[in-house]
């Protein structure tokens, strides 16, 4: 008999968007999309929205690298910082309730604030077109209280031809959809898939539906690029959150309720200050996954 070679994992949800988290401090593990693909499949693997691995830094604490199911490396994720940041404490990898985490968009700071709760320092917004990226040329566009929203040509069924969207980036790129009511299942899969390939994106883009329900309090469903519909998105969070906050919408803290659970969202509006994110981070189980 053979034994099998083993990765050991822990699997973690922050509001529902789950991941495998992977210990690669020693850097002995051979990633390759191929293997995430496996890892994340929900039927014939652990099944995640993202795979996340810590590894060492010369920057940072830690340095956080991020995998989408389908096997793209990412350069930022919100609910996944705070599953990063209790599992390093949970695993006695630091002492420390705030740790400075190096990422491929920057660094964070995320910060335990009790057991399972966690606020992360998410850096700050970006609106410019070119650094989203998103191709905005030869778009028309009006501004609606500080922020700037294209109308973007779609091809999405004889009803939906084009659509004003707002762009943001959180280290990520963000499109933002702002409806009069929650967006249904049926849109969100037929403009989710239309726009997260959108030409105009040249990186592709997660897609926000962003529904205000007062100054303090909205609701959001996010597609995310590499995976499709997720239980929450905390970059998604952000992004719509601050698009509503530069339209004059939403106050300067405000709660974003998604399917999978609500995370706090606050920004001061000036366009170098950076956004904070809280909300849960929770263990589910550990495992073994034979290779
Ligand atoms: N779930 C995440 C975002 C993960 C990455 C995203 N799908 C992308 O491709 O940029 C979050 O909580 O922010």
């Amino acid at each position: 008999m053979t034994t099998p070679n083993i990765l050991r994992f822990t699997k973690m949800h922050g509001a529902g968007n789950d991941f495998i988290v992977l210990n690669n401090c020693a850097d002995q593990l051979q990633l390759n999309p191929a293997l995430i693909k496996r890892l994340a499949d929900r039927h014939f693997g652990i099944g995640a929205d993202q795979v996340l691995v810590v590894e060492s830094s010369t920057q940072a604490d830690f340095k956080y690298r991020i995998f989408n199911a389908d096997g793209q490396e990412v350069q930022q994720c919100g609910n996944g910082a705070r599953c990063f940041a209790q599992y390093v404490f949970d695993k006695g990898l630091t002492q420390k309730n705030q740790i400075t985490v190096e990422t491929l968009a920057g660094i964070i700071q995320p910060e335990l604030i009790r057991h399972n709760w966690v606020k992360v320092n998410m850096g700050p917004a970006e609106f410019e077109p070119a650094k989203v990226p998103f191709v905005s040329e030869g778009l028309l566009s009006r501004s609606i209280g500080g922020l700037t929203q294209y109308k973007l040509p779609v091809d999405a069924g004889a009803d939906v031809n084009e659509l004003w969207v707002g762009v943001a980036s959180m280290g990520n790129p963000h499109v933002v959809l702002l409806l009069e009511q929650p967006a249904s299942d049926e849109l969100v899969q037929r403009l989710g898939a239309v726009l997260e390939s959108h030409p105009r994106f040249p990186e592709r883009v997660n897609v926000g539906f962003l529904n205000v329900l007062d100054r303090a309090r909205a609701h959001l469903r996010v597609y995310e690029r590499g995976v499709g519909e997720t239980l929450a998105c905390g970059t998604g969070a952000c992004a719509a959150a601050v698009v509503g906050m530069k339209m004059g919408l939403l106050a300067e803290r405000v709660d974003v309720v998604k399917t999978g659970g609500t995370l706090t969202i606050e920004w001061s509006g000036q366009s170098d200050s950076d956004v904070l994110m809280t909300g849960p981070a929770q263990t589910v189980f550990e495992g073994e996954f034979y290779l």
